[in-house]
């Protein structure tokens, strides 16, 4: 897949960090560092510049860690990265905890993960057909 990168000397591409692993870590790429205040969301930079194959789109996720030592998320998870975009891949972190998270250049902040897609075409009908679930939803199945 086509990568274009802003400061190629200075982070290493994206990786995958464990063989089977889904997700390739993004790292931030700042000047200095960003302050994330509490409730505050910020879009942080990756110097990265990507070409999706057509059918496929990639997702900006968090990573759990961070979510769970410092309340910091990706706050549009999942966000979708389409095939025809050509921008910068950004990531929208915010911090939900009650301590201000610093961000550092190279830091790994988020994990980006390639997938197929569909592309779907409406069909115009008057019905739908006929499931057991029907209209149920928010719990219709109960607990356990
Ligand atoms: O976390 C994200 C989400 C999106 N994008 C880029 C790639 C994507 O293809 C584009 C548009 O994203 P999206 O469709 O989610 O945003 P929108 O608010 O619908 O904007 P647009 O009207 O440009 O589609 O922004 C990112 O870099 N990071
Ligand atoms: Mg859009």
């Amino acid at each position: 897949m086509k990568i274009k990168v802003i400061n190629q000397s200075k982070h290493p591409l994206p990786e995958y960090q464990t063989p089977l692993a889904a997700g390739l870590d993004l790292r931030a790429n700042l000047e200095e560092p960003v302050l994330l205040n509490p409730l505050e969301r910020k879009l942080i930079g990756t110097g990265l510049y990507i070409e999706l194959p057509a059918g496929y789109e990639a997702q900006i996720r968090p990573r759990s860690g961070l979510a769970y030592k410092y309340g910091l998320s990706v706050l549009n998870t999942p966000g979708t990265i389409d095939a025809d975009y050509r921008g910068e891949v950004k990531v929208l972190l915010v911090n939900l905890s009650n301590e201000p998270f610093k961000v550092e250049d190279g830091e790994r902040i988020a994990q980006m993960v390639v997938t197929k897609h569909e592309q779907i075409q409406w069909e115009l009908s008057n019905e739908l057909s006929e499931t057991e679930r029907g209209a149920g939803g928010y719990g219709s199945t109960g607990k356990s």
